[in-house]
């Protein structure tokens, strides 16, 4: 079992303080940068656009994780891409044309990640995973931090990691939503690399930002 990377969510960051909030959790051992966009459509809450994303780039080196939880997609993928996202996903269910949105991220020369929410079947991968470059599950229902972690995840997790072997290929399977230290090492066990975690990671202010996700590394 490796040592998963961690992608902070800034979803429960300060949001007055969002800069500083970056660099934080950048020297606090953050591998990735997790930047959860919602609509109040797609999903029941409203965060923040490429304007942001963009202000936020100069405080970080890291890649860029962003989740786009919004309906249609397609027509903000190059926006966030000039904003200075690494990693673009989107939720199949955003748009008509899942594969063609794919083809449209690589595109514009950013890794394609494909997003599941708890009940969509790990089955809707079946023709995308061949092109992407990230599968993320979500362990809650997106639209808000600070949720429990649905258990049932799980099995899908194990059924992805096994979709991921088969292609040979160096797809990322995250998980979001509910990461704890305890949950954190399940979704680990199930096959997961990548771990979002927002409460986890900012809870108890910034003088504990480092050892909470050193204890999220943790999986011994
Ligand atoms: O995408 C999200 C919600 O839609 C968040 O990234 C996710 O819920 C992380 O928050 P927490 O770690 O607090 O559960």
């Amino acid at each position: 079992m490796s040592v998963p990377l961690i992608s902070p969510s800034i979803l429960s960051a300060d949001f007055a303080r969002l800069g500083e909030e970056v660099r934080a959790i950048d020297a606090a051992g953050a591998d990735w940068i997790h930047v959860d966009v919602m609509d109040g459509h797609f999903v029941p809450n409203i965060t923040i656009g490429p304007m942001v994303v963009k202000a936020l780039r100069p405080h970080t080196a890291k890649p860029f994780d962003v989740h786009l939880m919004i309906s249609p997609v397609d027509a903000y993928l190059e926006a966030f891409a000039a904003a200075g996202a690494d990693i673009i996903t989107f939720h199949p269910e955003a748009g008509p044309h899942a594969h063609r949105t794919v083809q449209a991220i690589k595109a514009l020369g950013k890794k394609a990640g494909v997003s599941l929410n708890p009940a969509t079947p790990a089955k809707m991968l079946d023709y995308l995973i061949d092109d992407i470059d990230l599968v993320l599950v979500m362990s809650v229902n997106p639209g808000f931090g600070g949720q429990s972690f649905i258990s049932s995840q799980l099995r899908k997790i194990e059924a992805i990691r096994k979709m991921i072997d088969k292609t040979g290929r160096d797809i990322h399977l995250e998980v979001d939503g509910g990461v704890d230290v305890n949950t954190a090492r399940l979704c680990v066990d199930a096959g997961a690399d990548v771990l979002v975690a927002g409460t986890a990671t900012f809870k108890g202010g910034p003088d504990h930002y480092a050892a909470n996700i050193a204890a999220l590394k943790r999986i011994d």
